[in-house]
């Protein structure tokens, strides 16, 4: 029983450098030249600019690859648009499209020790083919040049960071608008890369993107019809354990994320009238149960234990938080592969870290690599949280406001996924709805916001997705 859902929302796509290449390559392939391309990207970086700044003065960043190509490219359409534009450079064109696009330049060009800076600054030294860290004098002057700029624009990517794993290589200052070309990087939503984008527009250029990787998008959740009631609408059973005030915020979360019916066991007492207490056992055994949450204020404690077990063992889709991934973390791992819907875990980096250990790569990889590993739905939760299916799809939330950075606000997220998942949407689907209204539901909850605020604003989030 379950409400009717739409299609699962798909966000923007987001390609690693390799994937980018690669479906660049098939352009190629199917007869456009590189150089076509290359205009193409730097028509649209300057047409971004164009709408996001009043154009004063300008000055361009052209690096040796092909991100200075297309910084040759926007200063041509800036300069034919009338618009005052300067080019420094660090170091001649070396690939063949940058050479052509500099000899089409006609303009002014200086080397960029010795630039001036301008009101707006555009960043074309680097993109996806940054290899290291770009060299401390050259640094010295992005910075000196960021600085002095009223508005900053990078193309494809802020030079200085990492395009798959949003570490930064060398300083890179703030910039106010990145425009990305083609598809979303994953350093466009990864931190601490993203904070440096400031807002990211994707330039259409024609790739063919075969993602395995997509932005969470907000989704598509139809408000309940006249033949809904409460239980298909979902009902979801918190257990509750040493810390009652955890599982209560979490009870609270699903109830206001839309579930028609909320358990909540254990010794605790208060909360809405419309929550309903249950013993436990009663509660697993319930059929109609949509979702079992379990881990918030769970404990670690004997009795924790044998709670787990019980909910592992109740055949429902589980949400497993906090003190359950803790207990997880000792052998249990190898539990969740028996479940016949893969469970969803929500660890933070620390818990993350005691149950997978630190496999390599970018938040990404590890996400990706521990889905595989557990067969459970991983959401790897921090500024930028990353979803990640055994399949090895992946989602990735844009920032979320940093005053979620604080007690409670976990369990809240584990909640309101016990009710998206009750309403009948898969785990991994689930996962990213949950994140998106979490999200969503802080923004309006604004500054100095506190757990208990986030489950009243939900209302607000969800009538803007129905
Ligand atoms: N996505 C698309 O379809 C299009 C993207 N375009 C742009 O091309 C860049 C990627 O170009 P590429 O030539 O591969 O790399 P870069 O320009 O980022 O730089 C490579 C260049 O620089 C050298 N290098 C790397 N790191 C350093 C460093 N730290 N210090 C000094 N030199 C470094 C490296 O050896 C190369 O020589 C992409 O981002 C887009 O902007 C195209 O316009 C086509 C469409
Ligand atoms: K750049």
């Amino acid at each position: 029983m379950s409400l009717p859902t739409s299609e699962p929302v798909i966000g923007r796509p987001i390609l690693t450098a390799a994937e980018t290449r690669a479906a660049e390559e098939a352009i190629f392939a199917a007869g456009t030249p590189v150089i076509d391309l290359m205009e193409k990207a730097g028509a649209a970086v300057a047409e971004a600019a164009w709408r996001f700044a009043a154009m004063p003065p300008t000055l361009i960043l052209c690096g040796p690859g092909n991100n200075g190509g297309d910084g040759y490219v926007v200063a041509r359409h800036l300069a034919e648009r009338g618009v005052h534009v300067r080019v420094a450079t660090a170091g001649e064109p070396r690939t063949e499209a940058a050479k052509v696009m500099r000899a089409r330049w006609d303009g002014p060009v200086e080397p960029i020790a010795g630039a001036r800076p301008a009101p707006l600054l555009i960043d074309g030294l680097f993109g996806t083919g940054l290899a290291r860290a770009l060299d401390d004098e050259l640094v010295h002057h992005v910075a000196r040049l960021a600085v002095a700029a009223k508005l900053r624009i990078a193309i494809d990517l802020p030079s200085g960071v990492e395009t798959d794993s949003g570490a930064l290589l060398s300083a890179v200052p703030h910039f106010d608008l990145t425009v990305a070309l083609g598809a979303l990087k994953p350093a466009h939503l990864l931190q601490p890369a993203a904070s440096r984008c400031g807002r990211v527009a994707v330039a259409d250029i024609g790739l063919a993107a075969h993602a395995k990787a997509w932005e969470v998008a907000r989704p598509h959740l139809a408000a309940p019809g006249a033949a809904d009631h409460k239980y298909t609408r979902g009902l979801v059973t918190v257990i509750g354990g040493a810390m009652p005030g955890a599982s209560l915020l979490a009870a609270m979360a699903a109830q206001r994320a839309g579930a028609g019916y909320v358990v909540l066991t254990g010794e605790g007492s208060g909360g809405p009238h419309a929550l309903v207490r249950r013993d436990e056992a009663e509660a697993l055994a319930d059929t109609r149960t949509g979702a079992v949450v379990i881990g918030p204020g769970l404990g670690r404690d004997a009795g924790a234990r044998r709670r787990l077990r019980a909910a592992l063992g109740a055949g429902h889709p589980l949400v497993i938080d906090a003190d359950g991934l803790a207990l997880l973390a000792d052998g249990g791992l190898s539990h969740l592969r028996r479940l016949a819907v893969p469970a969803v875990l929500t660890p933070h980096e620390g818990e993350f870290r005691r149950l997978f250990g630190e496999p390599a790569g970018s938040k990404i990889d590890r996400a990706r690599d521990a889905a595989a590993r557990s067969g459970a739905v991983v959401v790897l939760k921090g500024a930028d949280s990353v979803v990640a299916h055994p399949d090895g799809r992946v989602a990735v939330a844009a920032a979320a406001p940093a005053w979620l950075a604080s007690a409670g606000t976990g369990d809240v997220l584990a909640g309101i996924m016990g009710a998206m998942i009750a309403r009948g949407l898969d785990p991994f689907t689930a996962a990213q709805a949950a994140l998106w209204l979490h999200g969503d539901a802080a923004e309006r909850a604004g500054a100095g916001l506190i757990a208990d605020d986030l489950p009243a604003h939900l209302a607000a989030s969800l009538a803007v997705c129905a």
